[in-house]
């Protein structure tokens, strides 16, 4: 039986334990803003190779932990796997950043084969077995995957966007088309994060980086209900699994998804103010964030300020420190070791 103490820093946090020294980990940890990342995707054929190498993979999911020796590591891999288990075509152009060929309308999603995700999933799995057996034991392993709006966001706009025209136009024109589409992601989604947790994942992160575009009645149709539904398939195989919410921009509305999703704990990005969060979001979820990452490409004084700011005004409640979105690749990696040194200078 394993009692509360015995748990590792990142789990006692997602668990509802408030902490003196907060654990750490920071989106993107692992990436380009590291040489060692540089090194190791050079030698991959593409982006994509390098998420479906177990052995490379879980190199660079483990590079930020030995040089920083974060709370948790998060298994490297792409939230675009998924419409590409779904044999949509994904591709990555250097420099630009994902492509895949857009749906177009309802009538496109027949392109799409729910049977083929677990099975073209499989490397990742893998990783996930590797990465289980090879992380110091204090060093918690999360699994993730977006969230259906913002994977539909990719699938119908065809890569990144600005304003979704396409994906919002879809969704107000023709709902019950674009909530088939949401169906099936969700049903992909849910399946392959309880392969993660059956391959060793012990934490999930649901990322809708996109929530922020949504109006009050899309985001609760398209973020908030889709989120619930996942998060009730994965309880219901793995009850004890922690599940933490990533609403990027939803402002207000994440007092609505902390509560009505059955999420554990919310990642807070960087626009949400600390004191307003640490008061008005639900004392049983675990907060995460919300570093700036431009603070942190700034470093210096500031930063320490920043961080400050954010163990003070969080140290009351259960919190992860994190970043408020990726850390961006320009970050000097001297700012991560004078991040961790100030968060963890509590720490005898
Ligand atoms: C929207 C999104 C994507 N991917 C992801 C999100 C959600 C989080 C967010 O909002 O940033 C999530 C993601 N992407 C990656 C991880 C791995 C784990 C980690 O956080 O260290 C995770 C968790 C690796 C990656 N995913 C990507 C890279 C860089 C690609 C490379 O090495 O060539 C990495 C390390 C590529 C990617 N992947 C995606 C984009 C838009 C891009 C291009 C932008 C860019 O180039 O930074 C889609």
């Amino acid at each position: 039986m394993t009692s509360k103490k015995s748990l590792k820093p990142f789990l006692r946090a997602l668990n509802g334990e408030t902490q003196s020294v907060p654990p750490i980990w920071l989106m993107r940890q692992a990436g380009r803003y590291l040489p060692e990342y540089r090194e190791v995707r050079a030698s991959a054929n593409g982006f994509l190779d390098l998420c479906y190498s177990p052995e490379k993979a879980c190199e660079v999911t483990l590079q930020p932990i030995r040089r920083y020796g974060f709370d948790a590591a998060i298994l490297f891999s792409d939230i675009l796997v998924i419409p590409h288990a779904l044999q949509q075509k994904v591709w990555f152009v250097e420099g630009e950043g994902p492509k895949l060929e857009p749906l177009k309308d309802a009538g496109d999603l027949s392109i799409l084969k729910p049977d083929a995700v677990l099975g073209h999933l499989q490397p990742v799995f893998e990783t996930v077995a590797k990465l289980n057996a090879a992380l110091p034991i204090e060093c918690a392993l999360i699994g993730f995957a977006g969230a259906p709006w913002t994977i539909a966001t990719y699938m119908i706009e065809g890569g990144s966007s600005r304003d979704f025209a396409k994906t919002k136009l879809w969704s107000y024109r023709d709902p019950d088309g674009f909530q088939r589409l949401i169906d099936i992601v969700v049903e992909a989604t849910a399946s392959y994060l309880i392969a993660q947790i059956d391959a060793g994942a012990q934490a999930l992160q649901l990322f809708d980086s996109w929530a922020g575009a949504l109006d009050e009645h899309g985001f609760r149709r398209w973020s908030i209900a889709p989120a619930k539904r996942i998060v009730d398939i994965v309880k219901s195989r793995h009850p004890d699994v922690p599940i933490i919410g990533f609403p990027r921009g939803a402002g207000p509305a994440y007092i609505d998804y902390a509560a009505e999703t059955g999420v554990d704990a919310v990642s807070l990005d960087q626009g949400v103010p600390v004191a307003w969060a640490a008061q008005a979001l639900d004392k049983s979820v675990t907060l995460q964030g919300n570093l700036d990452p431009m603070a942190l490409l700034a470093g210096g004084e500031q930063l320490d300020r920043a961080v400050d700011h954010i163990i003070d005004g969080f140290a009351s409640r259960p919190h992860v420190f994190n970043l408020g979105h990726g850390i961006i690749k320009e970050t000097p990696p001297e700012h991560v070791t004078r991040l961790v040194e100030r968060v963890r200078r509590s720490r005898s």
